[in-house]
């Protein structure tokens, strides 16, 4: 690919492998999780996960998603437990939607496809840093909750609002004191498997911790979504939506549930 990766029919994921041959490797993600086929496992424990909203920085629209960073210098906002070991930092958070309401999230459940995915980015800290632990086999551990079509999302609609000031690629502006744990479903049964980033360098680092419960959006929240742009300001308007990753061949990985 001589241009830069994207989700358009010359630079999309079926172009990916063309930069990174990791694209068709033993554990990508995102996956179709198959409840029927995933295994129960008593000693998966309860995921605990404590964020300070002290951390959160900014809200930036990097041309493929937006994103909510946070600091990450200290403890104060972590992953524990679950099926991970050791303590993971909160590094980032983003979303994947569709272009309508009837696709959008990577993982899939029994094939059906959710409006929209969130994402929460956490690293091992047994590694120095984010970068070095991305390219570890245990060095990240994402946590992804489904939008699903339903009443508005208070939460969520704070992050919508700052969406005037990050419009185009490259944009970003403060956002701070928000609680991410304000966008996860009450119930935190989860499934869990060995996979990848679903993104470009879709390294194989990831263990990936996807909610069973969803979290609810509206239909005028998810057009809010579209309004931003995968285009800089100056070039031709893109509207930002379709920037997920279908599901990826399982090759033999076993996916655990932590419920029965
Ligand atoms: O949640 C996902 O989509 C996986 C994912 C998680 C983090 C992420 O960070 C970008 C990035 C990671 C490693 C190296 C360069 C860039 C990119 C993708
Ligand atoms: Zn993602």
């Amino acid at each position: 690919m001589s241009h830069a990766w994207g989700y358009a029919a010359d630079n999309g994921p079926d172009k990916w492998a063309d930069s990174f041959p990791v694209a068709n490797g033993a554990r990508q993600s995102p996956i179709d999780i198959i409840p029927g086929a995933s295994s129960y496992d008593a000693g998966l424990k309860p995921l605990q996960l404590k964020y300070d909203p002290s951390n959160c920085l900014e809200i930036l629209n990097n041309g493929h998603s937006f994103q909510v960073t946070f600091a990450d210098d200290t403890d104060s906002s972590t992953l524990k437990e679950g099926p991970i070991s050791g303590i993971y930092r909160l590094k980032q958070f983003h979303f994947h939607w569709g272009a309508s309401d009837d696709k959008g999230s990577e993982h899939t459940v029994a094939g059906t496809k959710y409006p929209a995915e969130l994402h929460l980015v956490h690293w091992n800290t047994k590694y120095p840093s984010f970068g070095e632990a991305a390219s570890k086999p245990d060095g990240l551990a994402v946590v992804g909750v489904f939008l699903k079509i339903g009443g508005a999302n208070a939460s969520l609609q704070k992050v919508l609002d700052t969406f005037s000031d990050i419009k185009a690629k490259g944009k970003q502006t403060t956002f701070a004191g928000f609680d991410p744990s304000t966008l996860l479903p009450g119930c935190l049964d989860y499934w869990t498997y060995d996979g990848s980033l679903t993104t470009p360098p879709l390294l194989e680092s990831v263990t990936w911790i996807v909610c069973k419960e969803s979290i609810s959006v509206s239909a005028e929240q998810m057009a809010k979504f579209r309004s931003l742009l995968f285009s800089a300001e100056g070039e031709k308007e893109c509207c930002m939506m379709d920037n997920y990753r279908p599901p990826q061949p399982l090759k033999g990985r076993s996916v655990r549930a932590s419920f029965k």
